[in-house]
């Protein structure tokens, strides 16, 4: 599979995996069955909430710490477990947590980022299944500013590896034109 990122790092796109209406059906019972709750982000001192919701989850004791509060992790659903073995499986790489991430529209996305918290085995690799509504990924190096921007689409998975965190930040763009709903799910491995 080719590495679309032409140093410093690996991404690659397995493309839709999750035929269209299969993974609808995936997304609408995320939409009842995960426990979303509005995330909280620590800026300037201050706690603010965000319109877009998340949830944890991963085996028992696997938490997230950040944004200075920790998230204690949600047992896995059985249908996450289904979708982890399947992710696992295309990414040849195991993972013990999932951090969904709920965008009610276009108005909603996740700005400049990499994922290198401390509880994340270094180096290990991050996968991103998409569901519902196409939206903008950009990655952009750290040092030379190169970007590269991928449509993710309904069902598509895509895993990022190696020292991808330590040279590349990435985002989710906003987009007026964008009017659904869309749920990602991130699957990492911590220590
Ligand atoms: O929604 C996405 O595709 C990106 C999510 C993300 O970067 C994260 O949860 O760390
Ligand atoms: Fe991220």
């Amino acid at each position: 599979m080719k590495n679309l990122l032409p140093f410093d790092g690996e991404l690659y796109d397995h493309g839709i995996i999750y035929e269209q209406d299969e993974a609808y059906k995936i997304m609408e019972q995320m939409l009842e069955s995960i426990a979303w709750k509005h995330d909280q982000v620590k800026l300037f001192g201050r706690v603010y909430q965000t319109s877009r919701m998340v949830a944890w989850y991963g085996d028992v004791g696997k938490n997230y710490q950040y944004s200075g509060s920790t998230k204690t992790a949600h047992l896995w659903t059985p249908l996450l477990l289904e979708i982890k073995s399947r992710v696992e499986n295309l990414c040849r790489a195991n993972y013990n947590a999932c951090l969904l991430n709920l965008y009610h529209d276009g108005n909603e996305g996740m700005g400049w980022h990499a994922d290198n918290e401390k509880s994340i085995v270094t180096h290990s690799s991050i996968a991103s299944l998409s569901l519902g509504s196409t939206r903008r990924f950009d990655v952009k190096h750290l040092q030379t500013g190169e970007k590269i921007s991928l449509d993710l689409k309904n069902g598509q998975l895509i895993n990022m590896q190696g020292c991808t965190q330590d040279y590349w930040k990435h985002a989710l763009a906003k987009s007026k034109k964008v009017k659904n709903l869309r749920i990602n799910l991130t699957f990492r491995l911590m220590k």
